[in-house]
């Protein structure tokens, strides 16, 4: 299985992909991480925040693997604690297929994307800035992996 984060966003400053590194390195092979970032589509004239998270959507359906389950990433989904990840992580290494977190731009997500996602998922029910939202993410999957491993990075 390898999880995937689609991230809107791109040239991220240097704290943010340090950040994002420190995690995304501690991750064994069995559960890379591959961060693939997606320019977001310049907002400019007539362009509504629509119509350019429509064209952002069509830039994320083709970087998510085929048959990937797809996570959605908004401050309007479903709470997990890191011990339900911790299990969800276990039983989407046991089905084997890939998952994709989706992160969106400035704007957000395309409505019709967070319908068609398989999950809605929130970090917190504050509105975070998409770079801060990767780091988070990636240090809650590593967090997440540690806890199926009975490694002492997670103190219960
Ligand atoms: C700056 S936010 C977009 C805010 C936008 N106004 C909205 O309503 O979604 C950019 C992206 O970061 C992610 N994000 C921001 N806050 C989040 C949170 N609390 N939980 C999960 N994802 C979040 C989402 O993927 C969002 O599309």
């Amino acid at each position: 299985m390898q999880l995937v984060i689609a991230a809107v966003g791109h040239k991220m400053p240097a704290w943010i992909e340090d950040g994002f590194g420190e995690y995304a390195k501690r991750m064994p092979p069995e559960c890379r991480i591959q961060l693939k970032e997606i320019k977001p589509v310049e907002r400019s004239g007539s362009k509504t925040a629509e119509t350019a998270m429509a064209a952002e959507r069509t830039k994320i359906e083709a970087a998510i693997p085929k048959g990937s389950r797809v996570i959605a990433l908004d401050e309007r989904g479903r709470d997990l604690t890191t011990i339900q990840l911790s299990q969800l992580l276990t039983h989407w290494q046991q089905d084997g297929r890939d998952v994709t977190f989706v992160i969106g731009g400035a704007d957000g997500l395309d409505a019709g994307f967070k319908a068609s996602a398989d999950m809605l998922v929130r970090i917190s029910s504050l509105t975070l800035p998409h770079g801060m939202v990767r780091v988070l993410l990636a240090e809650q999957l590593y967090r997440a992996w540690s806890i199926t491993q009975n490694h002492p990075y997670h103190r219960v």
